[in-house]
Parts: structure tokens; C-alpha cells; sequence
């Protein structure tokens, strides 16, 4: 059996707090508004599993209004989303998920958010692709409001 999910998320800059992407901590100026840590990459793959799982989305598990996830540590979210993807019996085919961000320069620490990921969805590195790209200064991510991403996830299991 062969699951697909897409994924995507926007969050605005915020002055005043960490910029955490793909469970990994950039050095930046600002980071994002959210009632988590905001980690945009992280909830956009947490969405695209939920999706193949067909269970809905991060903000049913995890509700923004629920004092329980404020401030929550993305990662440990995605743990548990991947927890059910595993406890169904899924394994990860693959993720190719995008950064959407004028800033900050992704490059750089994109290979140690890949291992990041492969560990929380326990995966092989070479199933998990993490890309980034601007907008070419147009829109709210060029005018760096924020940053947006998107994943697509390919979930199997036997039988
Ligand atoms: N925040 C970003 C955005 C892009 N990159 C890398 O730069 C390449 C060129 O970006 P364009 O938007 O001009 O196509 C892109 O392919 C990424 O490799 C980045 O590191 N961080
Ligand atoms: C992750 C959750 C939960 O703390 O909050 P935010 O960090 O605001 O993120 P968002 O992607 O807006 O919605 C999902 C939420 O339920």
C-alpha cells in the first residue's frame, strides 16, 4: 500500500524569538510568530504525513488553543504525528519538501536539517530532500514577512 501527503504552512517573522527550521536553530535576527516554536518546515512535513495517513491536520492534534502546545518543541509534535504513520504500520518512502524564504540563506544548514528529519521519521538520508528557494523579492515571503514551506511525503507499508 502507497500513501501521498502534501503539506503547507506559512508563518509570520517575529522579532524577539529563536528562528527554528527543520528542528534546527539559524542564526538570524528574528524568527516566526506561532503558539509553538513556529518551526514552519516541520509542521508542513507533520501535515503532508497526516495527509497520507488521512488523519486530518496538525492544528486537530494539536490546537492552537490548547496551553498544553505553547512554546512546544515542533520536533517532538512531528515524533508523535510519526508515531501513527509507524503504529499503522507506514514506512517513508520519501519526502522532497521547499523553504520559501527571500532570508535567510538556507544553504548552509540544510544538511544538518536533513539528518534531523531523517531521524525523527526514521528514515534514510537518502529518502529526504529539503530544498529552498526565494520568491524572487515578490510577495510576503520576498518582502520577508515570513516564510512558507511545502512537502510532499510517499508513505508504504506491505499488504
Ligand atoms: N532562502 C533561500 C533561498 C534559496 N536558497 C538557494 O539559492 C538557490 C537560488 O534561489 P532562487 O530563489 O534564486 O531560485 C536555491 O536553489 C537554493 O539552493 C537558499 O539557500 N536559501
Ligand atoms: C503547532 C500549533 C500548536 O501549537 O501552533 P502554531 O505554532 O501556531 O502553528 P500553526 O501551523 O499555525 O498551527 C498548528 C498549531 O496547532
Amino acid at each position: 500500500m502507497i500513501k501521498v501527503g502534501q503539506g503547507f504552512d506559512v508563518h509570520a517573522f517575529a522579532e524577539g524569538r529563536p528562528l527554528i527550521l527543520g528542528g534546527v536553530t539559524i542564526p538570524y535576527p528574528r524568527g516566526l510568530a506561532g503558539h509553538s516554536d513556529a518551526d514552519v518546515l516541520l509542521h508542513t512535513i507533520s501535515d503532508a504525513v497526516l495527509g497520507a495517513l488521512g488523519k486530518g491536520d496538525i492544528g486537530k492534534h494539536f490546537p492552537d488553543t490548547d496551553p498544553r502546545f505553547k512554546g512546544a518543541d515542533s520536533a517532538e509534535l512531528m515524533r508523535t504525528v510519526w508515531e501513527m504513520a509507524a503504529e499503522a504500520g507506514y514506512k517513508l518512502g520519501n519526502l522532497d519538501a521547499t523553504v520559501i524564504a527571500q532570508k535567510p540563506k538556507m544553504a548552509p544548514f540544510i544538511p544538518e536539517i536533513r539528518e534531523r528529519v531523517a531521524e525523527l521519521l526514521q528514515a534514510e538520508l537518502s529518502d529526504i530532500n529539503i530544498k529552498a528557494t526565494t520568491t524572487e523579492k515578490l510577495g510576503f515571503t520576498g518582502r520577508e514577512e515570513g516564510i512558507a514551506a511545502m512537502a510532499v511525503v510517499c508513505l508504504f507499508r506491505e499488504g
